[in-house]
């Protein structure tokens, strides 16, 4: 006779990174290290190490259509990311199944350059990601150039980070978290901050100094979205991301000739 585990369930809607640190891989090891159940749906597959990109291939927009409405029909989800998403057609069909299935607790990761300098998001997709999948999301977590490109503002200061999430959360996600790790005015810290339409939060961590961060803004997302899925409020799911991803820069694995990946073993080891 078995003995059924009831668990909680988060979806991935991003694209694939061979080389295993970022994407599609890196989301769904930090939903198993966090005891959450992952599924994904691909956007497209790259060709990547810790080098760089060599190829993006992105999916047509059905493709990804038809993974939701397999995952919607059988296997409702509790807390949903989205990474790359690469066309403007990508985002429509996500919001469309988003919408059509109700999916809860949406984590927006609005991936657009690869650490390489690669576009993992077209220039004209920028307005459908605005008009169409903000609205839907529960939280937003943009770095300092992805916050700037959606506000169209530069973002020099903190009081400059608090005016760019209230323009976020005007877009219409009730949570904006604005990561710090490219912030160059917080040189031995990494600052991040967390709005929810009320109260700025801030979370500072000793700036890590190491070349291993491929995949940060993926793992730390994850993190957040196997959170939502167990039930945690906004600020308790950042807290969990932020354990989770320190670990994983500070414990880093030296993989690859590159900027290699974060540690997704390291916070449940040194539980
Ligand atoms: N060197 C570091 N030391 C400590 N924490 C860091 C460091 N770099 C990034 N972080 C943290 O990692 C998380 C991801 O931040 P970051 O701003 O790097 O995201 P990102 O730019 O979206 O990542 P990616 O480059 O993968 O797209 C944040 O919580 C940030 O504070
Ligand atoms: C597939 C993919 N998604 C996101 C990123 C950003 O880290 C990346 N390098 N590759």
């Amino acid at each position: 006779m078995s003995s059924a585990t009831v668990i909680r369930k988060a979806l991935t809607i991003a694209g694939s990174d061979s080389g295993g640190g970022a994407g599609i891989q890196a989301d769904l090891k930090t939903f198993q290290e966090l005891g959450v159940y992952g599924m994904s749906a691909v956007t497209a597959i790259t060709a990547q190490n810790t080098l760089g990109v060599q190829a993006v291939y992105p999916m047509e927009a059905n493709a990804v259509a038809e993974q939701l409405r397999s995952i919607g029909d059988d296997l409702p989800p509790d807390a949903v990311k989205t990474g790359m998403l690469a066309h403007a057609s990508i985002i429509t069909a996500v919001a469309d199944q988003i919408a059509r299935y109700k999916l809860p607790q949406l984590v927006i990761d609005p991936v657009m350059i690869a650490k390489g300098g690669t576009s993992l998001l077209q220039r004209e997709a920028l307005s459908a990601l605005i008009a169409k999948l903000i609205p839907l999301s529960f939280m937003i977590t943009p770095n300092i150039p992805e916050a700037e490109v959606l506000t169209d503002m530069r973002i020099l200061s903190l009081n400059d980070r608090e005016e760019a999430a209230r323009r976020l959360h005007q877009l219409g996600s009730k949570n904006v978290l604005l990561k710090g790790g490219h912030d160059p005015s917080t040189r031995d810290l990494v600052v991040d901050m967390l709005y929810d339409g009320t109260t700025y939060r801030y979370w500072e961590h000793p700036r890590i100094d190491t070349r291993h961060t491929h995949g940060t803004g993926c793992t730390f997302s994850a993190a957040i979205t196997a959170g939502l899925a167990q039930g945690m409020n906004a600020y308790d799911a950042v807290d969990l991301g932020k354990a989770f991803i320190h670990a994983a820069i500070q414990h880093s694995l030296q993989i690859g000739a590159g900027h290699g990946p974060t540690n997704h073993f390291a916070y449940r080891r040194l539980q």
